[in-house]
């Protein structure tokens, strides 16, 4: 019999934003993601993917609502002890990279392990391991000026899985790549993905990086519109992306 695990769990979840004129960003969504998927969130601009991204990565509280996180709601849990949930359950990618400037790319990757008090010989073994598998052994001692965006890239993809999270999160992650580069950081999130079974989400506005994806949710107006799922082809599937987003209306790309 196979147990399909359920990973993350956003319920009834509402996002209110402002003081005196109030915007609701997100309105009653509810998700749930099995443990190994690779789920893809698209919809306009303005839409709330970045907020329900925030959301899930405990940035950010909803006004209501609930999220677990392999059944824990870290909503619940004090600010301390939040810190290193985070830290330790979630791995994070973002648009321009994080990559600190005054670190090598090695140092940056170990940087998790490092504000772990990590033990010198673990860290050097990790990061040997992951920067094979991830192509980037020959920059580790680099600086994030000298190596290009595709390789930050790869570096910061090998910073948010160097602690083996539960969850991998993304905003944008191909969004200041060329073509060619965003080609090579998707495939490397979805063999990532394959390989250590980590529960990718991630947010874009571009259908070629969702076609990596197995599954990807709709946003308008801070609701779910609607959700695909790709088979075997991941040119059909990118097909049925641009479709969907034509629906969708809006500047969604
Ligand atoms: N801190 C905030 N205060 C007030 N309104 C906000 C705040 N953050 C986001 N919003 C508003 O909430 C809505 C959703 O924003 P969000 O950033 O989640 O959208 P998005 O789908 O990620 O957009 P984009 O694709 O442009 O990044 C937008 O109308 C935005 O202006």
């Amino acid at each position: 019999m196979c147990v399909i695990l359920e990973l993350l769990n956003v319920s009834h979840v509402s996002k209110v934003y402002g003081n005196k004129v109030l915007y609701k960003a997100l309105d009653n969504v509810s998700l749930s993601i099995e443990q190994g998927d690779f789920v893809g969130i698209m919809g306009a601009s303005g839409s709330g993917k970045t907020t329900l991204l925030n959301a899930i990565s405990t940035i950010d509280p909803p006004t209501s609502g609930e999220v677990l996180i392999n059944g824990e709601n870290p909503y619940q849990i004090d600010s301390a002890n939040l810190a290193l949930f985070r830290r330790r359950k979630i791995g994070f990618v973002f648009q321009d990279f994080n990559l600190i400037d005054t670190l090598t790319v090695g140092e940056n990757i170990i940087l998790p392990l490092t504000l772990d008090g990590e033990k010198v010989s673990v860290m050097n073994k990790k990061l040997k391991a992951v920067a094979k598998s991830l192509d980037i052994e020959e920059i580790l001692g680099k600086r994030s000026f000298e190596i290009s965006g595709g390789q930050a890239q790869r570096s910061a993809v090998a910073r948010a899985i160097i602690h083996s999270p539960l969850l991998l999160l993304a905003d944008e992650p191909t969004g200041n790549l060329d073509s060619k580069s965003a080609k090579d950081v998707m495939e490397l999130f979805e063999s990532v993905n394959r390989e250590t079974d980590v529960t990718t989400v991630m947010v874009t506005h571009d259908a070629q990086s969702a076609s990596f994806c197995n599954r990807i949710v709709l946003i308008k107006d801070g609701r779910i519109f609607n959700e695909i799922h790709r088979g075997n082809s991941r040119k059909e599937f990118y097909q049925q992306i641009i479709d969907v987003l034509s629906l969708l209306g809006g500047d969604a790309k």
